[in-house]
């Protein structure tokens, strides 16, 4: 079966309620194809989920940009993956670069989030890359291989992971891939869920890339 294409938009730690609802705005206008040729979801920060949620149109679709690594209780200042669902959230992006980098989110606890957020019900946008000295000394496939066995050795169900390749010397940097550049790490990873999960696994996850396109550039 064809994969579904998915767009995603991670607004970060960006806007006010007006801004926000000003984009809503203007997605809510914009034509695309329909809901089972593309996905499209967008990912404002935690206070503006409902919002958000309550004035988007209803084919796209909101995702949270982090959850606790486990159920909620005594974790001040964190957001259970059962609030989200609660709330009828159906999306969470884990592992960003910018969570792995300044809040110290290892493989592991990545794996551990990715792996209790789906036993809760929700569909994870997972991301892995390598920052521009990886790249530079040759090992990005390693990088980003660990990083989603950390994610594979958790989970036995792949159904609702898209996997976002984010090479972090792109992100929020100006700087881009190449369409060639994105296009070599997901063979890579796909190759990788093939030797390392399955040839269905493989065949079916959705992978995407995350930073400024060339395309845009
Ligand atoms: O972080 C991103 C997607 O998660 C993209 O970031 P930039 O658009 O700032 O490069």
């Amino acid at each position: 079966m064809a994969r579904k294409f998915f767009v995603g938009g991670n607004w970060k730690c960006n806007g006010t309620s007006e801004e926000v609802k000003k984009i809503v705005s203007t997605l809510n206008q914009a034509e695309v194809p329909s809901e089972d040729v593309v996905e499209v979801v967008v990912s404002p920060p935690f206070v503006f989920l409902p919002l958000v949620k309550s004035v988007l149109r209803s084919d796209f679709h909101v995702a949270a940009q982090n959850c606790w690594v486990r159920k909620g209780g005594a974790f001040t200042g964190e957001v259970s993956a059962e609030m989200l669902v609660n709330l009828s959230i159906p999306w969470v992006i884990l592992g960003h670069s910018e969570r792995r980098a300044l809040l110290n989110e290892s493989n592991d606890f990545v794996g551990d989030k990715v792996a209790y957020a789906l036993s809760q019900g929700l569909k994870v946008i997972a991301c892995v890359g390598e920052t521009l000295e990886q790249r530079e000394s040759g090992s990005t496939v390693a990088v980003v291989a660990e990083q989603t066995k950390a994610i594979a050795e958790k989970i036995s169900n792949w159904d609702n992971v898209v996997l976002a390749y984010e090479p972090v010397w792109a992100i929020g940097t100006g700087k881009v891939a190449t369409p060639a550049q994105a296009q070599e790490v997901h063979a890579e990873l796909r190759k990788w869920l093939k030797d390392n999960v399955s040839a269905e696994v493989a065949a079916s996850t959705r992978i995407i890339y995350g930073g400024i396109s060339s395309l845009l550039s």
